[in-house]
């Protein structure tokens, strides 16, 4: 068996792509095959130096990769993110530090060139907490029963003069793009999503060889504006006696206003056939439930963490972002890589925010973890105390943070990368 030390580790150069993306794969439990299609689209966006490789005598055995990301604060601002993926670790090489390896490595290299945090989704959750990552976004699934939602059988569309029309992948290529944005910039957690993505998810590259075109529907203001779409997916399942059974799964839904959700859930749930409606992976806080007349007609069947953030500047990320209301709160971080961490004095108001290094008494003292978990405005610094997990130096400090940094709205990532 190689030692961890004899294990090179380092940025891929371009030849070693293909390996480097058979390993992925491999790490990941799948068959290691690739479309040609597929090869070629990954291969567009290798950028030298973001994709980190270990070799053992010449075979990839571990894996990662970051790329440039645009991460929306909370009030609107986009900051620049290290977004990490494709990690894996080939089983035969587990548990002698290599993920700690390329980590290590990336992240100094994020805090180089300025990134104001560092994301990613965990694939478990014990895995990133160590190296600083807190869980700052969460998403929920539900399931419809829809004969017990109470909608109008008669209903015919939307009730407000919108409309709502079936559309081709091509179509929303067009048109994605812009809701898309329209969307991100006004939801704290969202993403960037580039061209690849409409392209993979229309079919317009084909990445999945077993990939099925889903159904795309599209909400138009009574104006004619869009304001919302939907991807979803039937299956064909008909009952003993001859009833049609089927559910239809939502691949994603995005809409820019609640008149957009209400009338793209309500056709979800008018569908003739149609009696369950699976959600997809929607922000906890969702409209969802409550456009149903029966709202417990919509079970929750998974609540789970979902963006982790990595805070890399401290003050960048508390000025970057947004406070409804006013006060100052001094916060020590206890860093764990030495990338990032110290004491700081948040001064905060719905006009603006300065953040500034501080030799002054602490009020909160708390992890960086802790600190990613509570930046987009979603987890308590209360709750975080109940635990242990920050402590109040002053009385009160946890109610303060929690009065500064929480939002009404949850923050909410729809992608997965
Ligand atoms: C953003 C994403 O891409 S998420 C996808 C992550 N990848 C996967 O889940 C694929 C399957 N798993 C793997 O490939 C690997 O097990 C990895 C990448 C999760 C871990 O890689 P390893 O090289 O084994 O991790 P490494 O040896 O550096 O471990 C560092 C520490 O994390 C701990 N750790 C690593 N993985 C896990 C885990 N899944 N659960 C709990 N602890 C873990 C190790 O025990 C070690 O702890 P220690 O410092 O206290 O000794």
């Amino acid at each position: 068996m190689s030692r961890s030390d004899d294990i090179d580790v380092r940025p891929i150069t371009a030849p070693e792509f293909t390996d480097w993306l058979r390993a992925v794969n491999t790490g990941f439990l799948r068959v290691p095959a690739l479309t040609e299609e597929e090869i070629g689209a990954r291969r567009g966006k290798f950028v030298e130096g973001r994709y980190l490789g270990a070799f053992d005598h010449g075979r990839c055995v571990a894996t990662f990769r970051s790329f440039d990301q645009e991460l929306t604060a909370v009030g609107g601002a986009s900051v620049p993110a290290d977004a990490i993926s494709g990690v894996t670790v080939t089983a035969t090489h587990r548990r002698r530090g290599l993920l700690s390896r390329m980590m290590a490595r990336d992240l100094a290299a994020a805090k180089e060139r300025g990134d104001v945090v560092a994301t990613l989704i965990a694939a478990e959750y014990p895995i990133y907490g160590r190296y600083g990552f807190g869980p700052a976004t969460w998403m929920a699934e539900w399931t419809v029963d829809v004969p017990r939602a109470g909608l109008d059988a008669r209903r015919a569309g939307p009730a407000d003069g919108g409309r709502i029309d079936l559309v081709e992948g091509e179509d929303v290529r067009k048109l994605g793009p812009e809701l898309h944005e329209r969307m991100r910039r006004g939801r704290p957690g969202a993403i960037d999503r580039d061209e690849t993505w409409w392209k993979v998810n229309t079919g317009a590259l084909l990445f999945d060889p077993s990939w099925k075109t889903p159904f795309f529907a599209v909400y138009r203001s009574a104006s004619g504006e869009v304001e919302g779409m939907a991807a979803y997916d039937v299956d064909d399942n008909w009952g003993d006696a001859k009833q049609p059974l089927n559910t239809a799964t939502v691949r994603w839904l995005l809409g820019v206003t609640p008149a957009a959700d209400r009338a793209l859930w309500e056709y979800l749930c008018s569908i003739d056939w149609i009696v369950k409606v699976k959600s997809g992976w929607r922000a906890p806080d969702d409209l969802l439930p409550h456009f149903l007349p029966d709202p417990r007609a919509a079970r929750i069947t998974t609540l789970a963490d979902w963006l982790w953030v990595r805070i890399l500047d401290v003050v960048r990320a508390l000025e970057a972002r947004t406070y409804e209301g006013q006060g100052t709160l001094v916060l020590e971080i206890a860093g764990v890589d030495g990338l990032t961490g110290g004491r700081y004095r948040l001064e905060a108001s719905p006009e603006g925010a300065s953040c500034t290094p501080t030799t002054e008494s602490a009020e909160l003292a708390l992890g960086l973890g802790e600190l990613g978990a509570l930046w987009l405005g979603d987890e308590s610094a209360v709750r975080l105390a109940a635990l242990g997990r920050v402590s109040e130096e002053r009385a009160g400090a946890a109610r303060k943070a929690d009065a500064l940094l929480r939002t009404s709205g949850r923050p909410w990532c729809p992608d997965m990368f």
